[in-house]
């Protein structure tokens, strides 16, 4: 499903002319397969947010290769790696990123409002999409009338709604107090069991990384596979 090789990556930083260059990504190689949720560990500023970039076609890589269901990402023009995306990849942040202005019903509506669904199609999808994240009581209310728990439920149904084959998710549990975080990493664990849905999880949360089936450890740009310390 998803085949990572060799990528690397390297900033340049500082006045031109008196760049320093800082190899963030050094030879990774990594292969998801359909049906598994796939962690990777790292501390701030290993490289974990580089890496979801790439591979989300948001940045190019300066050398190596992504490949989504064969699909070689970095040769695809800005518009087409737009339209991959929102095809394969659904987006679950830390920070939500709900729009404030929109209802819960109205966020998980808008990526299909994009793709130029019909109201009627749109309707019945999204509230299908809220039964299986448990979000019905809610569908009317405003972001910032909803817990944070709520908050990334909406922010993973609008994720879902689409029918993406894979899942990006970058510290999804970040936001939220341990009971929530449970409650969150339950859910991905559900829909990826009941749905077959695939995960790539970046975080620096050992918690979190235990929900996978493998987990690597990015460290000095290199990635290092990972043993599950305990179980959840
Ligand atoms: N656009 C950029 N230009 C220059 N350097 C960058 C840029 N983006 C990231 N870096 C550097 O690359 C390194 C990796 O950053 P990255 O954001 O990928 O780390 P991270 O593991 O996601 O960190 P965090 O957990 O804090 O989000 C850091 O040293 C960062 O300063």
């Amino acid at each position: 499903m998803i085949n990572i090789e060799n990528l690397e990556h390297t900033f340049a930083i500082g006045k031109k002319g008196e760049e320093r260059r800082i190899p963030v990504l050094k030879g990774i190689t990594l292969e998801v397969k359909q049906g598994e949720i796939v962690a990777i560990l790292g501390r701030s500023g290993s490289g974990k947010s580089t890496l979801l970039n790439i591979l989300a076609g948001f940045m190019a890589p300066e050398s190596g290769s992504v490949k989504v269901n064969g699909q070689e990402t970095s040769a695809l023009t800005e518009a087409d790696s737009a339209a991959f995306r929102l095809a394969n990849f659904g987006f679950i942040f830390q920070n939500f990123q709900l729009m404030p202005g929109l209802t819960a019903f109205e966020n998980v509506e808008l990526p299909l409002k994009i793709k130029g669904l019909s109201s009627r199609e749109r309707t019945v999808r999204v509230e299908e999409m809220m039964r299986k994240v448990g979000l019905t009581e809610v569908a009317e209310h405003y972001p910032n009338e909803l817990s944070g728990g709520q908050q990334q439920r909406v922010s993973i149904a609008r994720a879902l709604v689409t029918n993406p084959p894979v899942l990006l998710a970058d510290e999804p549990t970040g936001s939220l107090d341990s009971e929530t975080e449970q409650e969150i990493l339950q859910l991905i664990q559900a829909l990826n069991s009941t749905l077959g849905l695939t995960f790539v999880i970046i975080t620096h949360d050992e918690e979190v990384a235990n929900v996978a089936h493998r987990q690597y450890r990015l460290h000095d740009g290199e990635l290092v596979k990972g043993e599950k310390r305990h179980a959840v």
